[in-house]
């Protein structure tokens, strides 16, 4: 028996999220520890993400832990993975997901409609922004920063009306009471592989991904896929206000996608495709497909 060591962020959720592959790494007869530590995107707590550097605000530390050696895998959420991995990672497999919608969170509104004239919501993405904007107008929507506790406490004490953000982290936290509405992906399209979790390890490491091959999800990690191809045609960072949602239908893949021009604050381009999808390759070509419709449109 070898013992494994999986290297994660300190927020809780991040916890949970190595707590549940180690449990299940357990169950499959391996010994795991985890090594908790800080990243920069932790740090940074006053400001946008999409101003400080995006993504891999919240990976680079990991990966130099599994270069070093002194962790095995690493486990993120998908969301906030980087289209391309640095040179010598990779992921090792796209694990079964949770609810990828987005939801609202409110002491006194129990829905969007509900919000009066003008009220404040609070929410951490540029993409929920501009997708906020074109339900709901006349809302005023400040930046909302920090992990979910923290968004949750400042909504407490009444600096936002509603905050909004994603199902997933609440479900896993044991939260999900505090959700009083999910969007469906019509009304509010999720963010490319929101939900999913992802296990990286260094590409080198053949006796690690063959170990976690089975915690692989197949069809979770076809339409994260299609999603995050979508993202990667269209140069996809979260400065970027893009949405990719896709799920399948029997053997079908719908992949569903939208951009908005965060300055301009114009209309939404949306695009979508179906198509039998059957492997990694396929998935990615249906999302290169949604991306080039979306520039055909006017995305840029
Ligand atoms: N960017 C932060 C982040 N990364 C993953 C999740 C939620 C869990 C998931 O999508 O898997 C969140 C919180 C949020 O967007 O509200």
């Amino acid at each position: 028996m070898r013992n494994l060591v999986i290297a994660t962020r300190e927020s809780r959720l991040a916890l949970w999220q190595a707590e549940h592959v180690k449990a299940l790494l357990e169950q499959a007869g391996h010994g795991v520890s985890l090594l908790g530590m800080t990243t920069r995107g932790d740090q940074i707590l006053d400001r946008t993400l999409s101003k400080v550097g995006g993504k891999g605000l919240f990976v680079k530390e990991l990966e130099t832990a599994l270069e070093e050696g002194r962790a095995d895998l690493a486990v993120h959420s998908l969301k906030d993975v980087p289209m391309d991995l640095p040179e010598g990672f990779a992921l090792a497999c796209v694990m079964e997901r949770e609810d990828p919608r987005d939801a609202l969170v409110s002491p006194k509104y129990a829905t969007l409609a509900e919000l009066p004239q003008g009220a404040l919501v609070g929410t951490s993405s540029l993409r929920r922004v501009v997708l906020l904007r074109a339900l709901r107008p006349d809302l005023k929507i400040e930046p909302l920063r920090g992990n979910l506790d923290t968004r949750l406490r400042k909504l407490d004490e009444g600096q936002y009306d509603a905050i909004v953000l994603a199902a997933a982290g609440l479900k896993r936290l044991g939260l999900s009471q505090r959700i009083r509405q999910t969007f469906e992906p019509a009304q509010m399209l999720p963010s490319a592989g929101q939900g999913a979790l992802a296990i990286e390890v260094r590409s080198a490491r053949a006796d690690l991904m063959e170990l976690l091959a089975p915690l692989a999800d197949q069809r979770t990690w076809m339409a994260v896929a299609a999603e995050r191809a979508v993202s990667r045609a269209m140069g996809g960072s979260c400065s970027m206000p893009l949405a990719a949602h896709a799920s399948f239908s029997g053997e079908y893949l719908q992949l569903s996608a939208a951009w908005g021009d965060p300055d301009a604050g114009g209309p939404l381009v949306r695009a979508m495709d179906a198509a039998a999808v059957a492997d990694l390759e396929q998935a990615a070509a249906l999302g290169t497909g949604v991306a080039a419709q979306l520039r055909a449109s006017g995305a840029r």
